[in-house]
């Protein structure tokens, strides 16, 4: 995906859609920060982290729902806070698409009656294709938001967002809740979006599945901790398990974890390094695979806060 779309982006605009420098939100018990990570206009970045880890806190701050206590948030050219917008925030929210966590005011509102709504306050609204979505996400136009199930109402604020054509997708979690069919449906929909050069999403989720289909990079937090902004495709360069005859009794450099219930399984960060110190040690190798995205996550994870974490 990173190289269908790199050839256009920097083209089409040169500033990043999102700029965070130091960012710092604290909250009894709880402390996010300081993060700091550019989103570049036509990429998709997954936010990951383990419940409690602040994704939330971090898309409330990039809609200035929250302020920050340190640091500085970019979106789309504006500056949240201070007031130093060069448009005003409306004209900047009208060209965010945002899934809040829990949609807050839609509780008496049918599909129907928000999409009106919409429309007069995104002027880039696109009325076919959201009666097009409602049809295809199978969302009833006349029932009350509140008289929907979680995943008709994850569907319908997904359907709102995308309706405003918007520059920049903030999603949090939107396929929370929705099942498998809808689910793939919203990732197309996503890459659908993606296909011209000069949008941006950022979206959190649990699904590793959902990171590996449509992410070019990776926010990983942890217990409010920014652990790193990766490049995906790196990641899963950069990670490597071998398979070996008998664990190695010395230091290996690279490498992350050993297995020794059966063949002996070492995981490394460093795969040519390793590979050579192996060879030194005369340790045959006799197998050496990739390593899925979730295991890499839960490796970085588990290197920073200790064992026992989890995506
Ligand atoms: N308005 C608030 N007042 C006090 N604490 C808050 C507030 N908002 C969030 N928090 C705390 O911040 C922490 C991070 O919450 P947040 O919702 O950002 O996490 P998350 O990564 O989105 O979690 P999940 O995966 O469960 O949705 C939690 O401990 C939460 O209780």
């Amino acid at each position: 995906m990173l190289s269908e779309r790199s050839g256009i982006m920097h083209l089409a605009q040169e500033r990043p859609a999102v700029e965070l420098e130091g960012v710092i939100k604290a909250y009894p018990g709880f402390r996010l920060g300081p993060v700091s990570f550019k989103l570049e206009p036509g990429y998709v970045t997954a936010v990951v982290g383990p419940n409690g880890s602040g994704k939330s806190t971090l898309f409330r701050l990039m809609m200035n729902l929250a302020r920050p206590d340190g640091g500085e948030v970019r979106v789309l050219g504006g500056y949240y806070p201070g007031g130093d917008y060069p448009g005003s925030e409306v004209e900047i929210k009208q060209k965010i698409g945002y899934v809040p966590e829990r949609a807050v005011g839609h509780d008496d509102w049918t599909a129907r009656e928000l999409g009106r709504f919409y429309a007069r306050w995104y002027p880039r609204w696109n009325g076919p294709l959201y009666r097009e979505l409602l049809e295809r996400f199978e969302i009833p136009h006349g029932r009350r938001f509140k008289r929907l199930s979680k995943g008709l109402q994850r569907r319908l604020s997904f359907a709102l967002a995308r309706s405003c054509e918007p520059e920049l997708m903030l999603l949090d979690e939107p396929t929370d809740g929705v099942d498998p069919f809808a689910r793939r449906a919203m990732v197309d929909e996503i890459s659908a979006f993606m296909q011209s050069g000069e949008r941006t999403v950022l979206f959190a989720t649990h699904v590793m599945e959902e990171v590996s289909r449509l992410a070019d990079y990776v926010v990983l937090l942890s217990a409010g901790e920014f652990l790193g902004f990766y490049e995906k495709d790196a990641l899963l360069e950069e990670w490597r398990a071998f398979w070996v005859e008998s664990p190695p009794d010395r230091a290996v450099p690279g490498v992350v974890s050993v297995e020794e219930a059966g063949p002996v399984r070492i995981v490394t960060r460093s795969p040519e390094e390793t590979r050579a110190a192996l060879e030194e040690a005369r340790i045959e190798l006799f197998r050496s695979e990739a390593l899925q995205l979730e295991e890499i996550l839960e490796l970085l994870l588990r290197e920073r806060r200790g064992a026992g974490s989890r995506v």
